[in-house]
């Protein structure tokens, strides 16, 4: 599991090593500049000409350092002090002395920086530092980077990246490397800032264990040893062990849903799974997946004692349900899912068309347009404990009843607004996903662009639910899912490649996730 931090608690790290701890700045400045030098070392020559864009504050101090290191290991560099040099911070306004009297070229206009006499630059105009948009000259110096051929390196940030949520302030760097101090930062994984970092290389400056503890961060990713977090799987066993699996999906020729939940369940080790459907769909059903069992109901006759018994049956044996993927928003459908909630002890799993019928729903009273709190306040009270609802972007717009060009520009505080007083597990789904409850934020780092086709989310169901059924505590098998979800993503499009893949091939990817072979 890795810390991710947002420039605040960064600089609560940075004071804390400082001030309690009492190493100073510039000892850290240098560390810094170091690693800095030496992850660009892997790529540069003595032929290259180096350009170390700075701007005023302590991230234009790393790249001063780090321009001093350059000269003196025989590379060719110049600087350009693009920052206002009647406002340097203290430390930077020693490494500026210090170039100033080994005689470096220090461009500090501009128009004097001919861009097309460098092959290499480095970004240090701005770091965790940065509060606002970027403007005027700040940006055309910014333009000016990007409009480069050569390698760029940033330092702790590409400029012009938020560390607190990815986005780009005005306009940003796009860096080839960005090499990062002490801890990974939240703005680093969620997009677009995680695309503008290029490859991310977390270096050690020497922040004590001790500074990073003091500071609680309530985001984090998982990498390859957080697999480990698996449910055994005990010796003595049968298929009961493993859980049951119930999924409620798949109206008349919507088949495919249902079978990639089931599978991807089967596939991640549920003991074993029905399919509550229609009859239409049986036969294919059984001829795609014999391994499933069966209950089709009769949308017609939901009034019936008997079609009710039948799904109360159904609910009843279960560890957990799976209920949405290709359903359909009838309003028979919304009878079913309503006699499952009613009927439910158990988690459930709340996916596609199950979060579009309670939009639906909500729209009918004039109360609730709008009213996000009342909405997801309704869905708190109306599901079980330990329920998770897995909605995209544009399905989570339709139950907030907000653009979902707002919920995108604004994920984190979603996520907040979502587990406000609440029980429920959120996993919103986007190219980093955030699995939200209570006051922790998980953000998934694992998975690829070629997951953006119809039929992966159908599989991430399936996946969740057979994590619960092993005995998984929901937020724990949502957080593990996702991002076993996503390294299955990264088998199929590593055997395939990201345009050929399909759903099925993340189900395949599978084996290879749990069986350790990654
Ligand atoms: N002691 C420390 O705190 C350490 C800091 N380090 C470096 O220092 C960086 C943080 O330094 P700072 O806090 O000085 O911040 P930055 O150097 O990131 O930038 C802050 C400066 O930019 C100005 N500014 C912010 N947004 C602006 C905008 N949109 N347009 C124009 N000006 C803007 C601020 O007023 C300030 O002068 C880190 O990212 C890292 O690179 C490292 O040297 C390690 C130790
Ligand atoms: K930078």
């Amino acid at each position: 599991m890795k810390k991710l931090v947002n420039s605040k608690q960064m600089k609560a790290i940075d004071a804390y090593a400082i001030h309690t701890i009492g190493i100073p700045p510039l000892v850290l400045m240098e560390n810094a500049a170091y690693s800095v030098v030496s992850c660009m070392e892997k790529s540069i020559s003595k032929e290259d000409i180096i350009l170390v864009v700075c701007g005023s504050g302590n991230n234009g101090g790393d790249g001063l350092a780090a321009a001093r290191i350059l000269l003196n290991r025989g590379y060719q560099v110049d600087v350009f002090l693009a920052g206002n040099p009647a406002h340097l911070s203290e430390e930077t306004a020693t490494q500026l002395k210090i170039l100033e009297n080994l005689e470096m070229v220090i461009w500090n206009h501009l128009e004097e920086v001919n861009f097309a006499n460098y092959t290499i630059l480095v970004d240090a105009l701005f770091g965790i530092g940065l509060e606002r948009d970027i403007e005027d000259e700040q940006a055309a110096v910014i333009a000016e980077m990007n409009t480069h051929e050569g390698i760029i390196f940033a330092v702790d940030m590409p400029s012009g990246i938020s560390a607190d949520d990815g986005k780009v302030k005005g306009t940003a760097v796009r860096a080839d490397y960005t090499v990062t101090f002490g801890e990974e930062k939240v703005g680093q994984i969620l997009f677009p800032g995680s695309e503008y970092c290029g490859t991310l290389v977390v270096t050690d400056i020497g922040f004590p264990p001790s500074a990073v503890d003091s500071v609680a961060s309530e985001f984090y990713r998982y990498e390859k040893m957080d697999l480990a977090r698996l449910p055994w799987r005990r010796a003595y066993s049968n298929k009961g062990t493993f859980g049951r699996v119930l999924i409620v999906a798949g109206a008349k020729n919507m088949s495919g849903a249902a079978y990639l939940s089931a599978l991807a369940a089967y596939r991640t080790g549920a003991g074993l799974v029905e399919i509550m459907t229609v009859e239409s769909n049986r036969l294919i059903l059984q001829g795609q997946l014999p391994e499933a069992i069966l209950t089709t109901i009769n949308p017609d006759l939901l009034d019936t004692t008997e079609e009710k018994e039948k799904i109360k049956q159904a609910v009843g044996r279960s560890d957990v349900i799976v209920m949405g993927p290709g359903l359909g928003v009838s309003d028979k459908a919304k009878k079913v899912l309503d006699f499952v909630t009613l009927y439910a002890q158990v988690p459930l799993i709340v996916d596609a068309d199950a979060i579009n019928i309670a939009a639906r729903y909500f729209n009918t009273f004039p109360l609730m347009r709008g009213n996000t709190c009342l909405r997801l306040n309704e869905l708190n009270n109306s599901l079980p404990k330990g329920t998770i609802l897995t909605p995209h972007l544009l399905e989570l717009a339709r139950l907030m009843d907000q653009p979902a060009s707002d919920i995108q520009d604004n994920l984190l505080k979603t996520a907040d607004s979502c587990t406000k007083d609440t029980d429920l597990v959120y996993v919103l789904k986007d190219a980093r996903s955030v699995v939200a409850y209570e006051d922790e934020r998980y953000l998934n780092y694992s998975g690829n662009n070629g997951m953006a086709t119809a039929g992966t989310g159908d599989v991430l169901t399936g996946i969740l639910a057979a994590l619960i059924a092993q005995g998984m505590d929901s937020f724990e098998a949502a957080k593990l899912g996702v991002y076993i979800h996503g390294l299955a993503g990264d088998v199929a499009a590593a055997k395939k490649n990201r345009y050929s893949m399909i759903a099925s091939d993340v189900v395949n990817g599978l084996e290879d996730v749990l069986g350790g072979m990654i």
